[in-house]
Parts: C-alpha cells; sequence; structure tokens
C-alpha cells in the first residue's frame, strides 16, 4: 500500500510507515498535483496546508484514511469523506504544549511591544519611552474554548497571577474547578477581560464570534490573540477596531486564508498588531509527536483496527478502547461467521452482551460485528467508518442489548441474525486473549476463528465425518483442525473443520449431497 505525505510532515513518522508501505514524501503539495496524484494513494497524511476537498476525494480511488498532522481538521472535507467510508484521524496531543506555548508568547511580545522593539533596535534605535508596555499580572484573561490548548494557557496565566474567566459551553463545573478557572458567559468573558484569547474550532458556530459588536463590548484597552483558527476573530473587523483603538493590541497567528499576503488581508496593514506565521505548533517536539502518532494512526487503519483518534465515527475513551480492544477481532469474525451460514439476505442482526464487558459502552464492538458481517459480501471494503452507514442502507436492523448476567463465561458475545427469514446465532468468548466460538446455532463447539472453516450439521452415526474428510484430501484440502459440535437434539451433530486451503464452489456442492450431511457451508476468515 502507498502512502503520501505531504506539508513537511517530520522523518520520524515517516521511518515508522517505511516500514510496512512505501511512502510518497512531499515538503510542499500544490493543489494540482495532489489532484493529479492522490488516485494512487491509499492514505494521505496533511498539515493545514493541503486542502483535502471533495474534489481530492473524489479522485481518490484507493483512499482509505486521511491523517491530519495536528488538531484542526477544517481543511478536510470530512461529510465527503464519510460518505466515501474513509476514516479521518487527526493527532491531538503531540503539539498542545506547542500552542499553548505560543499563546504565551504571543501574550508577552504583545504586552511588552517586543516586536517592534527589536525591529527599530536593527535599525538602530532607542526608543525606551515610546514601548512602554503593561503587566500580566492582576489582570483578567478571558479563555473562549477550555480544551487542552486553553486550559494549558489558563494554567499558565494562572502562574503569571493572572485571573481566569473561561467560556466553553462543553465544559462542567467539576472541570472547571478543577482546572481552578472562573466559568462565565460569553458575554461576561467579553465585558470583564483585560485579555482576551480563543481557543476552539473554526465552526459556523465560531466563525466570526468576535466581531465590532462584541469589540465594542469589550473593555477599553483590550488586547486580543487568536492562535486558534483564522476567522474566529473577525479580520476586517479587527483590524477596524485596532485603527479606532476599541482594540488596544491583538496578536494573531493564523488567517483565514494562508498565507494571507497571497490574498490580501486587512490585518497586515493593521497597527500594534503582532503577527506570526502559524507558527504554534511549530516546535521540533511538537512535530516528533503528530508525526509519530498520525502514523502510528494510519498504520492501525490499513491493518483494519480503529483509531481512537478518528475524527468521522463515535469517539472512543482510551479506557473503553483498553476494555474491548482484545473483542474486536473476535466480534468481526463472529459476524463474517453468522453471514456466512446465511442462504439470504441479511434483515437484522441483534448483538448481545453478556458479563463485564457490559459496564462499557459496546458501540464499537458491534460495528466490528457488522464490519465483518459485510466484509465478504460487499465489493469495496467495509471499515468502522462506513459500516453503519452501509449495514442502513442495506435496510439492515441493527440493535444491541445487555446483560450483566453470564453463566458459563465471565464475558460472551451473541450474534442473532435474521437472514432470508431463517434465524442464525453464533456465540463467542475470549479465552484468555484467544478468541472463540462456542456455539453456532444451537451446537456447542469451542472453535478457533482462523483460516478457513467449513461447517457441516450432519447425522451423528459412524462414518459420516470420515467420507467428508476422504473426499477433501482427495481434492487436495487439508484439515489442519476439528472439532464436533453437540445439541440436545438426539442424532445430529455438528462439524466445523479448519482448512488450509480454499474449496471450490463445485467441492462445497460435493460435500453437501454426501449422504448425512444436511448441509456444508465455508467461512473464510482471510476475506473478513
Ligand atoms: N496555531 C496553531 O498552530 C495551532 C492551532 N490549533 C487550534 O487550536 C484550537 C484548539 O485546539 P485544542 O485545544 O487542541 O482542541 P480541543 O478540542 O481540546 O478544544 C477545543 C475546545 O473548544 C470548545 N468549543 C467548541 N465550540 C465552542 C464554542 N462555540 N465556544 C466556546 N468553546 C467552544 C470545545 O468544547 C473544546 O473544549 C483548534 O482550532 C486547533 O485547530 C491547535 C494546534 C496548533
Ligand atoms: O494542529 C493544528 O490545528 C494546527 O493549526 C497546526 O497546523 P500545522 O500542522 O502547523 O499546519
Amino acid at each position: 500500500m502507498k502512502v503520501l505525505a505531504a506539508d513537511g510532515i517530520s522523518p520520524k513518522g515517516i521511518e515508522l510507515l517505511q516500514k510496512d508501505f512505501e511512502v510518497v514524501v512531499k515538503d510542499k503539495l500544490p493543489a494540482e498535483e495532489l489532484l493529479e496524484i492522490i488516485p494512487d494513494f491509499d492514505a494521505l497524511i496533511v498539515r493545514s496546508a493541503s486542502k483535502v476537498t471533495a474534489e481530492v476525494i473524489a479522485r481518490a480511488e484507493k483512499l482509505k484514511i486521511i491523517g491530519r498532522a495536528g488538531v484542526g481538521v477544517d481543511n478536510i472535507d470530512i461529510p465527503a469523506a464519510t460518505a466515501k467510508g474513509i476514516i479521518v484521524i487527526n493527532s491531538p496531543g503531540g503539539n498542545t504544549i506547542a500552542a499553548t506555548e505560543h499563546t504565551m508568547a504571543m501574550m508577552l511580545a504583545m504586552s511588552r511591544n517586543i516586536p517592534i522593539a527589536n525591529e527599530t533596535m536593527h535599525k538602530g534605535e532607542w526608543n525606551r519611552k515610546k514601548y512602554v508596555g503593561v503587566e500580566l499580572r492582576g489582570k483578567t484573561l478571558g479563555v473562549i474554548g477550555m480544551g487542552r490548548i486553553g486550559s494549558g494557557v489558563a494554567k499558565r496565566a494562572m502562574a503569571f497571577d493572572m485571573n481566569v474567566l473561561a467560556y466553553d459551553p462543553y465544559i462542567n463545573e467539576e472541570r472547571a474547578k478543577a482546572l481552578g478557572v472562573k466559568i462565565a458567559t460569553f458575554d461576561e468573558v467579553i465585558e470583564n477581560s483585560d485579555f482576551i484569547t480563543v481557543h476552539m474550532p473554526l465552526t459556523k458556530d465560531t466563525k466570526g464570534m468576535i466581531a465590532m459588536e462584541q469589540m465594542k463590548k469589550m473593555k477599553p484597552g483590550v488586547r486580543l490573540v487568536n492562535c486558534a483558527r483564522g476567522g474566529i476573530i473577525d479580520e476586517a473587523d479587527l483590524a477596524e477596531a485596532l485603527k479606532q483603538g476599541i482594540v488596544a493590541a491583538a496578536a494573531i497567528d493564523v488567517y483565514t486564508s494562508e498565507p494571507p499576503a497571497e490574498k490580501g488581508n486587512p490585518l497586515l496593514e493593521a497597527p500594534n498588531i503582532v503577527l506570526t506565521p502559524h507558527l504554534g505548533a511549530s516546535t521540533v517536539e511538537a512535530q516528533i509527536g503528530v508525526s509519530v502518532d498520525v502514523a502510528k494512526g494510519i498504520i492501525a487503519a490499513l491493518h483494519g483496527e480503529p483509531v481512537a483518534t478518528a475524527v468521522n465515527m463515535a469517539p472512543v475513551s482510551p479506557q473503553v478502547m483498553r476494555v474491548i480492544a482484545p473483542y474486536l477481532t473476535l466480534a468481526e469474525r463472529l459476524g463474517g461467521t453468522v453471514v456466512g451460514l446465511a442462504d439470504g439476505p441479511i434483515e437484522s442482526v441483534e448483538v448481545t452482551y453478556n458479563g463485564e464487558i457490559t459496564e462499557v459502552n459496546t458501540g464499537l464492538l458491534t460495528t466490528a460485528v457488522i464490519k465483518g458481517l459485510l466484509n465478504p459480501v460487499m465489493e469495496n471494503e467495509v471499515n468502522y467508518v462506513n459500516a453503519p452507514g452501509l449495514a442502513k442502507e442495506r435496510g439492515i436492523k441493527v440493535s444491541e442489548r445487555k446483560d450483566r448476567a453470564s453463566e458459563d463465561f465471565a464475558n460472551l458475545i451473541t450474534v442473532d441474525v435474521v437472514a432470508g427469514g431463517q434465524k442464525l446465532s453464533v456465540q463467542g468468548t475470549l479465552f484468555g486473549t484467544q478468541g472463540r466460538i462456542v456455539r453456532i446455532n444451537d451446537f456447542r463447539v469451542d472453535v478457533d476463528p482462523h483460516a478457513r472453516i467449513l461447517i457441516c450439521p450432519h447425522i451423528n452415526r459412524p462414518g459420516v465425518i470420515g467420507t467428508v474428510g476422504t473426499l477433501l484430501g482427495g481434492n487436495g484440502v487439508n484439515i489442519s483442525a476439528m472439532q464436533v459440535g453437540t445439541t440436545e437434539e438426539e442424532g445430529k451433530n455438528l462439524m466445523v473443520l479448519t482448512v488450509d486451503n480454499d474449496i471450490p464452489a463445485a467441492l462445497l456442492e460435493t460435500v453437501k449431497a454426501l449422504d448425512g450431511i444436511f448441509d456444508a457451508k465455508l467461512v473464510n476468515f482471510y476475506e473478513i
């Protein structure tokens, strides 16, 4: 598989990817070139420079995953990716400190006029009076967006003896208390702060959230910082407010269009403003961090594993992931087994969880069942992103049940399916870290779900198993393991043969026609 790493990703992550994949590295990738070469790639890594538009995605014939080496995914058309089953991941932890420290650097640089003082010194000037600044101590800092970076800025501001007022509609009192900040409304923050810094994503709600109307409500002498996304603070209004002295100073790292000079930007001409060229994440440490994190995510996803930082599927916390991760392959294989038994189209799937596993969110495991169930019957690859949508599209009703009680096993997953009017069921558990199928329909079994299995309900009488073995052997199919499942029903057993070779359709029909054999179904776990 081929990975395209655009936008100057640190070599540390590239080295990891190169162990498994062919990697093409591009420091600069013009939009036309991206459009031209994307059909060839299975994975794409970007920072903020490359725009992964709907057009790029439409041309991406093989693309399975887009990795953002950083936080903001506003340069990726996520709905278009999701519709095509392309996973989008980011790597949010790696650059938090870098962006946090850059915000502090910008606040200090702006308060003490460092950039202009430095510039004029180099011109031979000595302007001590002109560049008198203001202190941070005792001032109120309004933090809008109290996520990873906002919290880090608040913590550091408190070390400077600032009072922090925070606005974030999605943070609760408890978290605010733990952070030591005062939660306030948006209006309270903008009306009472001496400094205001924004740290949220650019969305339709946050675009232009701070415009002239809000600036006019702010304290005289207010200073604004934007190290999040261009446009959260309206650029034209900020330039005007700086000119009119409504805002005393500003420090800006991000722009609605980057580089801002290309399309023109009023901030470039505005007074009392400190500008940096989107440097928030640009530290050696952060670039190694995001590159390694995104590479690990790409490797996991291309190996069919879920990625905790996927932004276009339901988020799974690391705690929940720890509990459910060992069951993911089993869940997928249970789905694959049950579809292998089906003679008609799947109408409904009910996944029942028993035991300790019921204590966590099992949504991803149900998705794994669906993924396993659809993969053998779909031409295109089914993954954790597109599986729920594909099931819905095909009219498959999916439900989940939980029952803490579990009689024979610590944890149990049961997949009940109605297919072509017929009820089918398989059940699995983990023995240590090993997945096992412990029931197929009414038959108790103990099957390691790997390679290929041939499932034959048959009459329990001498010689029946032997005839199957002889027929397969005679056709060059090696049997590496065998299980005979029993049921309460007299005279009927279930033979499950693990085979090393594929069984062609014609041979499968011959097995089915053998005396004493009721049916023969092949489940190929290599296809699941
Ligand atoms: N300048 C740079 O180089 C960098 C910029 N960033 C940008 O910084 C921003 C924050 O990043 P993180 O802290 O890592 O993200 P995060 O996801 O941890 O935090 C975002 C916070 O914004 C809050 N939020 C969402 N909508 C809001 C609204 N309408 N009003 C107030 N708060 C709202 C969320 O509840 C969340 O707490 C992102 O836009 C990211 O792209 C991140 C890294 C580097
Ligand atoms: O991570 C983010 O959201 C950033 O803004 C960093 O952008 P960059 O990777 O430096 O282009």
